[in-house]
C-alpha cells in the first residue's frame, strides 16, 4: 500500500504505539530483480512490518543519471508494493532517505551488502533514537543494471 509521505510518521507511530517492530528501507527498485526480491524478504524477517522508503522519478535521475528510471514512480510502486514482503510504500524525492527516516523511525534500518556504515549517511540518525541498522548480503550478479546492458547488447 502507497502511504503519502504526510501521513508517514503518524502511520508509523500507530504501528509502534501497536506493537509493531518497524522494518525500513529505501531504493530505487527501477526494474525489479531475484536480488530485491531476496533481499525484501530478508528485510521483513528482521520485524513485523516493512516500510519501503521508495525515490522519486526525480531523484532517481539525479542518483542514476538522466536515463533512469525506465519505470515510472509509480509503476516501480506497484510492483514493489505487490511483493508479499513489503508491506507499506513512501515516496520520497530527496538525496538520502534521513528525513524519511526521521518520520519513520524504524527499529531497524536495512540495506544491502553494496552499503557499509561508513557509506551509509542515514546510520547516524537511525543510531541517533537507538534504532538498529543492518545489512543484507547481495545476491550475485543481479542487478538492474546488468539487466539494462543486458537487453542493450
Ligand atoms: N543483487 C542484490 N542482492 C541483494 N540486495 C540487492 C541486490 N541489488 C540491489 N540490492 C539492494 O536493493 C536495494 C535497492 O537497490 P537498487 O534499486 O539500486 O538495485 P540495483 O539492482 O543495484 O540497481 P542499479 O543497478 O540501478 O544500481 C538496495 O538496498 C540494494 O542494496
Ligand atoms: O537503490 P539504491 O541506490 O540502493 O538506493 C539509494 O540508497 C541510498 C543509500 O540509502 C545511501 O544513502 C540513498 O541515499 C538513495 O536515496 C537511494 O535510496
Amino acid at each position: 500500500m502507497l502511504v503519502e509521505r504526510q501521513d508517514i510518521a503518524k502511520f508509523c507511530e500507530i504501528l509502534r504505539k501497536g506493537g509493531q517492530k518497524v522494518v525500513f528501507t529505501n531504493g530505487c527498485f527501477d526494474i525489479l530483480h531475484a536480488g530485491h526480491v531476496t533481499y525484501l524478504e530478508a528485510a521483513k524477517a528482521q520485524g513485523d512490518v516493512l516500510v519501503l522508503g521508495l525515490n522519486t522519478d526525480a531523484s532517481v535521475r539525479r542518483l542514476k543519471g538522466q536515463e533512469r528510471p525506465i519505470n515510472s514512480e509509480l509503476d516501480r510502486a506497484k510492483v514493489v508494493g505487490a511483493l508479499e514482503s513489503v508491506d507499506y510504500v513512501v515516496l520520497f524525492g530527496e538525496q538520502t532517505a534521513e528525513a524519511v527516516i526521521a518520520e519513520v523511525k524504524p527499529d531497524i534500518y536495512v540495506k544491502g551488502g553494496d552499503y557499509t556504515l561508513d557509506t551509509l549517511p542515514e546510520a547516524k540518525i537511525v543510531q541517533s533514537y537507538g534504532g538498529k541498522v543492518a545489512f543484507i548480503d547481495m545476491v550475485e550478479g543481479r542487478s538492474t543494471t546488468n539487466i539494462i546492458n543486458k537487453i542493450k547488447s
